[in-house]
């Protein structure tokens, strides 16, 4: 992966929660209207992510066409917003409530309308409330059900995520979500 993202040295090891899911556990939506991983969301990049090994998680996408940019291409915004969401999804193995603060992102190979991506994303640490990210995205081969990470690597992220706490964070906000939920202070 080409990246200039500085990943600090030192860091702590993140801490799976207790009761976080097994490895191949669907990761359950936190928001069924989120544009990332939302059931509900009309246009919404519906991904799928399973809990992984330690504090790893994968995720899957169909390209729809809806996610158009360049001619029968993906749109550079959607490939960045899928790599938010997965590693905003990895983020809660820990437990934790946190937003991203930066997201750097490799366009690593072009990648057409019709693919099937697989992400792989891992926690690399802490440092106080931030939590460094790093994913991949491959090609999924051609069968489509592979599974398996075996394609073109395509693109590339790195995440640097902050703990809030949600009740804060989400004060003014949620009266405006068609989702309300104890955990955002609703
Ligand atoms: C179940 C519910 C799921 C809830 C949500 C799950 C979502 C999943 C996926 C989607 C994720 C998203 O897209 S979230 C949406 C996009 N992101 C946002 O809207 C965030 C907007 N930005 C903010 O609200 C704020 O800037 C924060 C919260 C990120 C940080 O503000 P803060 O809380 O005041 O923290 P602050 O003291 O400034 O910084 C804390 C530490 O982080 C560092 N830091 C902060 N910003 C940066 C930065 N840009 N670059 C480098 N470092 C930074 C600081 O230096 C400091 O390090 P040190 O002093 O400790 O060294």
């Amino acid at each position: 992966m080409k990246s200039t993202f500085v990943v600090p040295d030192g860091l702590e090891p993140a801490q799976r929660r207790s009761d976080a899911l097994a490895p191949g556990d669907r990761m359950p939506s936190h928001n069924p209207m989120c544009f990332g991983c939302g059931p509900d969301a009309p246009n919404g990049l519906h991904l799928d992510a399973r809990a992984g090994e330690g504090m790893a998680i994968t995720g899957e996408m169909l390209v729809e066409p809806h996610f158009e940019g360049g001619p029968g291409m993906i749109h550079g915004g959607i490939l960045s917003s899928a790599f938010d969401e997965i590693m905003g999804m990895n983020v809660m193995l820990m437990g934790v409530t946190a937003v991203t603060a930066v997201l750097d992102v490799d366009f690593a190979k072009p990648i057409q309308l019709g693919s099937r991506l697989r992400f792989s994303t891992e926690i690399l640490g802490t440092q106080r409330r931030k939590i460094y990210v790093r994913a991949v995205a491959h090609l999924i081969d051609g069968d489509g059900n592979s599974g398996g990470d075996t394609g073109e690597e395509v693109g590339g992220a790195h995440g640097l995520f902050i703990i809030v706490d949600p009740s804060v964070h989400f004060r003014e906000s949620r009266a405006k979500s068609q989702f309300a939920s104890p955990e955002f202070g609703a």
